[in-house]
């Protein structure tokens, strides 16, 4: 069901016209839903992949390469990601669908993406004082032990300081910054990129039989989105196999929850103002 048929119905519009649970379900179209559903389910089966023979891979490094380049500096990358989807923005006619939108003008598209990044400071890196993940744990009775000790929850000792003096986490819930970080980028992107692609499918349907357009898909897809999904396949698979090899399932769990809190908010309810 996508916004336009469930929006047409005059019965539904009528009785529900303004509620919060209204705006969700409008804003939940099929291929957002289908990824909304992707990220509990790949924590689901590397929970399950743990009761298999989970032979320790490479993957199972902190110091593996992909995550010393590409996760640790996480949300630069989805930054870069961003910048290409609003360099193919500008690159649109004026004619096009996406172009005519003004959900998709450049100043709403920076504006959610500064939103994004408050989102992605406020939890990981600072939010007066220890970021909002730091405060969880520290909260739910987690220390810094062996470098130096957190006196009390206002001490400003976050999780990267504990490691910088040689300290180690622990006790306390610890929510999985990968976790959140994967999945927020994840949702940010391709709530971003979906209208994008849409548009393109429709065109290339379209013009399925026509000669010039026979080309594959993946051969005909502009190299901007190309690049937006080759992100967002690898923050996936780095997103397995933190499931498979760290934190536990309910550290995972708050991650993940706050991640789709910000997609609650700025897709759903607040979808109008942004
Ligand atoms: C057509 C172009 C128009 C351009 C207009 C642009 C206007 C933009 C306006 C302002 C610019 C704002 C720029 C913000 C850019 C943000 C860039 C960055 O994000 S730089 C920081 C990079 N750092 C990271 O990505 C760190 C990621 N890591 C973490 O969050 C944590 O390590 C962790 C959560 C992954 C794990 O935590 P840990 O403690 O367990 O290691
Ligand atoms: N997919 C992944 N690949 C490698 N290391 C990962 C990872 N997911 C989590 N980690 C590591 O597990 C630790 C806890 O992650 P987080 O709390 O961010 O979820 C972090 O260690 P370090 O903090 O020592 O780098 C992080 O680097």
């Amino acid at each position: 069901m996508d916004t336009q048929s469930f929006s047409a119905n005059p019965v539904i519009e009528k009785a529900t016209n303004t509620s919060v649970v209204t705006r969700i379900l409008r804003q939940l179209h099929t291929s957002n839903r289908l990824i909304l559903m992707l990220y509990p389910l790949t924590l689901l089966l590397g929970q399950l992949y743990q009761f298999g023979p989970n032979e320790p891979t490479y993957f199972a490094s902190k110091r593996n390469i992909i995550n010393v380049l590409f996760v640790k500096r996480g949300w630069l990358w989805t930054a870069i990601a961003y910048f290409i989807l609003l360099a193919y923005r500008l690159s649109l006619p004026a004619s096009s669908l996406v172009a005519t939108k003004p959900r998709y003008r450049l100043s709403r598209m920076i504006a959610r993406f500064l939103v994004a990044t408050l989102y992605w400071v406020v939890f990981t890196q600072w939010f007066f004082g220890l970021p909002i993940m730091d405060r969880v744990f520290v909260f739910t009775g987690g220390k810094c032990n062996g470098g130096v000790q957190i006196q009390d929850s206002l001490v400003n000792v976050s999780s990267a300081t504990c490691r910088s003096v040689g300290g180690t986490w622990l006790g306390g819930h610890d929510p999985s910054g990968h976790t959140f970080l994967l999945i927020h980028s994840s949702l940010f992107l391709w709530y971003e990129l979906s209208p994008f692609l849409d548009e393109f499918l429709t065109i290339y349907r379209a013009g399925r039989n026509d000669s010039k357009s026979r080309k594959s898909i993946l051969v005909a897809l502009p190299t901007h989105l190309k690049l937006i999904i080759a992100l967002l396949i690898l923050w996936w698979w780095m997103f397995l196999m933190t499931c498979i090899y760290f934190h536990s399932f309910f550290e995972k769990i708050s991650g993940l929850i706050w991640a789709y809190v910000e997609v609650v908010l700025v897709y759903m309810i607040f979808r109008h103002l942004l």
